[in-house]
C-alpha cells in the first residue's frame, strides 16, 4: 500500500509516518508538503528510524518488503498514484489557540488550503481520503463537494475521542482503559456524542446508570486542550492522533485482504469516522462521525444503530452545528 500524507512535514503528518514505519513497515509513504525542505528532512529521518524498527528482535520484514519513505510536492500527486491519502495540511495556528474553540476557528483559515489541494487531487482516480485537519466534519464535506468522488472515499479522523472516553470510563469503572469500547459519534468538537448505550468492557455491556454523561464528555473535550496548553500549539495530540490514523490505515489494509486480520481490531467492534451522510440517521448534505467498516475503497458500510433518545437528540444538535457552518461558507447544496 502507498499512503500520501498531504501536509507531510507537519507535526501530525511526520508522526504518522514514524508510526507507520514501526507498526505497518510494508507501507510506502510519501510526505507531500509545500515546505519541501522539511518534508525531505522528515522522510530521511523516518527512513533511518525504519532501519532500527526492522532490525529489532522478533522482526521479520526485511529488504525489498520494507516500505519507502519519500518526500514530494503537491504537483507530484498525480504521478504518485497513492492508494490512500491523509490530509493534514493546515494554516499555522495562533499561539493562543489552546481552548475548545480552536478547532472551529480553523475553518476559515483552512478552507483555501482545501480548495488548493482539491485542485491538486483532481487528476487522480477516486482514492480514500482521510481528513485530519480541523474542523474535520466541515472539511470532509467540502472535499466531497469539490472532488465529486464517490462519498465512500471521504473519511474524517475523530478516533482520538474513543481513546479519551476509554480513559474516562476505565477510571470510573476500575478497569484498564484499553479494554473499554465506547464509540463516539457526532461532531469532532463540542457536539461529540458518547454512545454509552453501546459501551462494553471485555465484550460485556456496561451498566451506565451511575455514570455522569456530562462529566465524561467534559473530560473528552478538555483533555486535548489541557495537553496543548502544556506543550504549545505546535505540539497538538500527536501521539494519540498518529496511533489512531495508523489504526485506520491498518483497518483499510485488513479490510482489503480476504482472510486477513479483523479490520475492527482486538475489540471486534466498529469505530466511528466522519463521512458524508445521505439519509443515514436521518441526515444528508453534511458529514458526521458514524460507525463504519472499511475496505480499500474507504467506507464499506455505515452501521445504523438504534440510539438511546438522548444520544439521538445530541446527534441532531451536532448536525445543526455542522449545517450552520456549511450554510455560512456556502458549501455545495447550501448556495443561497
Ligand atoms: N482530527 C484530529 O484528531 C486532529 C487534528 N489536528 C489538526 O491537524 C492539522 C495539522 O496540525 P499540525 O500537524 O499541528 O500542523 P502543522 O502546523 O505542524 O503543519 C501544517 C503543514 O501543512 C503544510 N501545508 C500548508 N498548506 C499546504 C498545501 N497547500 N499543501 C501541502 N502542505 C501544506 C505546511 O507546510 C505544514 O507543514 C490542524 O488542523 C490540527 O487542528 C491535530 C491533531 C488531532
Ligand atoms: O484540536 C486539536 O488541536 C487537536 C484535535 O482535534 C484532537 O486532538 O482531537
Amino acid at each position: 500500500m502507498h499512503v500520501a500524507i498531504i501536509g507531510g512535514a507537519s507535526t501530525i503528518g511526520s508522526t504518522v509516518a514514524y508510526t507507520l514505519a514501526g507498526l505497518a513497515p510494508t507501507v510506502d509513504v510519501s510526505l507531500v508538503d509545500i515546505n519541501e525542505g522539511a518534508a525531505w528532512a522528515h522522510a530521511k529521518d523516518v527512513s533511518h528510524a525504519s532501519y532500527h524498527f526492522s532490525n529489532a528482535p522478533g522482526e521479520t520484514v526485511s529488504g525489498d518488503d520494507i516500505g519507502t519513505v519519500q518526500s514530494a510536492t503537491p504537483d507530484d500527486l498525480a504521478d504518485l498514484d497513492p492508494d490512500l491519502i491523509v490530509f493534514n495540511a493546515a494554516a499555522p495556528q495562533p499561539e493562543d489557540a489552546t481552548d475548545r474553540g480552536a478547532r472551529d476557528a480553523e475553518l476559515d483559515r483552512n478552507l483555501s488550503i482545501v480548495e488548493d489541494v482539491a485542485e491538486d487531487l483532481r487528476p487522480l482516480d477516486p482514492t480514500p481520503l482521510l481528513v485530519v485537519t480541523n474542523p474535520i466534519d466541515r472539511l470532509v464535506y467540502q472535499f466531497y463537494s469539490l472532488l465529486e468522488w464517490p462519498r465512500r472515499c471521504f473519511l474524517g479522523y475523530s478516533l482520538s475521542e474513543t481513546a479519551r472516553v476509554a480513559d474516562a470510563l476505565g477510571s470510573e469503572l476500575g478497569v484498564h482503559p484499553n479494554d473499554v469500547y465506547c464509540p463516539m459519534m457526532g461532531e469532532h468538537g463540542e457536539h461529540v456524542v458518547p454512545i454509552l448505550s453501546r459501551a462494553r468492557v471485555g465484550g460485556d455491556a456496561v451498566a451506565t446508570d451511575d455514570l455522569d454523561r456530562d462529566e465524561i464528555r467534559e473530560y473528552v473535550l478538555d483533555i486535548p486542550f489541557d495537553i496543548a496548553k502544556e506543550r504549545g500549539v505546535d505540539e497538538t495530540s500527536r501521539w494519540v492522533t498518529s496511533a489512531g490514523v495508523t489504526r485506520v490505515i491498518r483497518s483499510v489494509m485488513a479490510g482489503s485482504t480476504a482472510g486477513g486480520d479483523d479490520p475492527r481490531g482486538r475489540l471486534g467492534e466498529p469505530f466511528c469516522l466522519s463521512t458524508p451522510l445521505d439519509g443515514e440517521y436521518g441526515f444528508e448534505d453534511l458529514a458526521l462521525s458514524v460507525p463504519v467498516d472499511l475496505d480499500e475503497g474507504g467506507v464499506d458500510e455505515i452501521h445504523e444503530w438504534d440510539l438511546a433518545a438522548e444520544e439521538a437528540d445530541e446527534l441532531a444538535v451536532a448536525a445543526d452545528a455542522v449545517r450552520t457552518d456549511l450554510e455560512r461558507i456556502g458549501a455545495k447544496g447550501y448556495d443561497s
